[in-house]
């Protein structure tokens, strides 16, 4: 019996403490059996306390860290993750176009948890203009959306305003987070594909270990797309597998510890034995 492996790709930045990007990104997919790679964009010195200090690839060596996995290893789903400036963006956008690839999650990250910015102010329109468009699914959170819709988002309807206009810059889907809102009981994320609001909404966790949350959601949807779910099913798995290695989450390091990657499968694990 042939069996074909699944792989995703994941085009962000290296965090040296492993709770966040790249390194976030492969520990998911190989949780979700899906083979990873990865185009490195820059070298953080990051971890839980904050990021120490940021270093950018130069872009010809981003393309061909890309130009590599296509000639030999075309991916089934790309995640990207933090880009730091318009140069890198636009190089990033031109490769995805022309290589015709499918099922693309942009996480427009700007800002780490400490405050360390990861993308530059001038990069904020690139962003918008080159990347929104290609993507199957965008996963801003309301700091991130504030700054792509230039307006505040405080009530619901702000929230439902400014997913529309984030759909109206041409992703297929919009999933705006809920992890920095106010909400003590729940955390709510609110998806939009073009027509239908559909709200996900699970117990908030209430920890400090929450380093490498909007990553590992994203690759999570990556992943679950990669294997062929629909988008709306891949975003309610990702959000089971987010909120399993949150309520597991690891408490190490002096400040935000990182997510439990393999919690989700354990917490499965369990569930059949018990069952
Ligand atoms: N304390 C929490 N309890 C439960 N879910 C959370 C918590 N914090 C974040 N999440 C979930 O984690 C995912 C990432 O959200 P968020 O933390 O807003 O992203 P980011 O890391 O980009 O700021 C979302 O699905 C969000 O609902
Ligand atoms: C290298 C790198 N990429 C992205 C992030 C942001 O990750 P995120 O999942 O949003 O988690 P926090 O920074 O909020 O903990 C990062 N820190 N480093």
């Amino acid at each position: 019996m042939s069996y074909k492996q699944t792989m995703a790709l994941t085009i962000a930045g290296s965090d040296s403490g492993g709770g966040a990007g790249i390194q976030a990104d492969l520990k998911t997919f190989q949780e979700l059996n899906v083979y990873g790679m990865s185009a490195i964009t820059a070298v953080t010195a990051q971890n839980t306390t904050g990021v120490q200090g940021v270093y950018p690839v130069e872009v010809e060596g981003i393309l061909q860290q890309i130009d590599s996995i296509q000639e030999d290893l075309p991916p089934h789903a790309i995640k990207t993750g933090m880009l730091f400036n318009s140069e890198i963006i636009e190089a990033v956008a031109g490769r995805l176009k022309n290589y015709e690839w499918k099922n693309i999650v942009v996480d427009p990250v700007m800002i780490a948890k400490g405050g360390a910015p990861l993308l530059l102010e001038e990069a904020v329109n690139s962003l918008k203009e080159h990347l929104l468009p290609l993507a199957e699914v965008i996963t801003p959170n309301i700091p991130e959306a504030e700054v792509l819709t230039g307006m505040e988002i405080k009530t619901y309807e702000d929230k439902i305003n400014a997913i529309k206009i984030l759909s109206s810059m041409g992703p297929k889907m919009v999933v705006l987070k809920g992890g920095h809102d106010a909400d003590d009981e729940e955390s709510v994320d609110i998806v939009y594909d073009g027509d239908t609001i559909t709200e996900l909404r699970t117990s908030r966790i209430q920890t400090k270990n929450t380093h490498g949350t909007g990553c590992t959601f994203s690759s999570a949807i990556a992943a679950f797309l990669a294997q062929g779910k629909a988008p709306m099913e891949a975003v309610r798995l990702a959000k089971a597998f987010i909120q399993a290695a949150i309520e597991d989450s690891l408490d190490i390091g002096k400040g935000h510890g990182p997510t439990n990657h393999w919690a989700f499968n354990r917490k499965n694990r369990s569930r059949e034995n018990h069952s």
